[in-house]
């Protein structure tokens, strides 16, 4: 458990959390998380299997709600999970057609376009990954939610990633991430769930 606070400095605040604290199974996954995120900026949620990244994620998106403490949203976001909640009996172009992803450009940008006739169910896992990778940058949404955003792609696909959060975030984007990994997220803050307790 930690006690962690992370003030932005810039801008204009599109997500805020205050003294977030979740206990799951009895037991503080963590508390008194505090930070505001303004637009050009990124948090990289890092920590030990378990300690908590993709719940406080959830509770970042609404999906969940936290023992104690309050999320504020000030803009649209876009939340993808572990899973990529792909209809996988649709073809690629149909699946991105229900979205509404029109832009040929965010298409092509993952190098989906060769892919557009087949059915998902037949993508690999990281093809399926781009996918859904696709449905976030064309969302429109300003702040981004992204659990283990690289998982299954290849290096070519990674710095597409890293591209891709660099732009959202020079147009005045924010991104929260969880990763293992390094995602190439430039001078992201970093908020390290469990471990060794460390409460300023
Ligand atoms: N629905 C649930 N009910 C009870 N406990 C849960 C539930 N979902 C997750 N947990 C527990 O909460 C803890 C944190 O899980 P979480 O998935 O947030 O961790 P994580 O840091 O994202 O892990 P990983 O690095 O493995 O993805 C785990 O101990 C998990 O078992």
């Amino acid at each position: 458990m930690k006690c962690t606070s992370l003030q932005g400095d810039r801008g204009e605040t599109l997500i805020s959390a205050s003294a977030l604290g979740m206990v799951r199974r009895d037991r503080p996954l963590f508390r008194n998380i505090e930070f505001t995120l303004s637009a050009g900026e990124a948090i990289q949620l890092t920590g030990p299997n378990g300690s908590g990244k993709s719940t406080l994620l959830r509770i970042l998106a609404g999906l969940l709600t936290p023992t104690v403490g309050a999320v504020v949203r000030r803009v649209p976001l876009s939340y993808l999970g572990h899973r990529n909640g792909l209809t996988t009996a649709n073809t690629v172009a149909a699946e991105l057609a229900d979205w509404g992803v029109a832009d040929e450009s965010v298409f092509r940008r993952f190098g989906l376009e060769a892919l557009g006739p087949f059915p998902l169910r037949t993508l690999s896992q990281g093809q399926q990954r781009r996918v859904a990778l696709v449905r976030v940058l064309a969302s429109g949404a300003r702040l981004w939610l992204l659990d283990e955003p690289a998982v299954g792609l290849d290096a070519e696909n990674r710095n597409h990633l890293a591209e891709a959060m660099d732009r959202h975030r020079l147009d005045g984007g924010a991104i929260v991430a969880a990763t293992h990994d390094d995602l190439g997220l430039q001078d992201a803050r970093q908020l390290e769930l469990g471990g060794r307790p460390r409460c300023g």
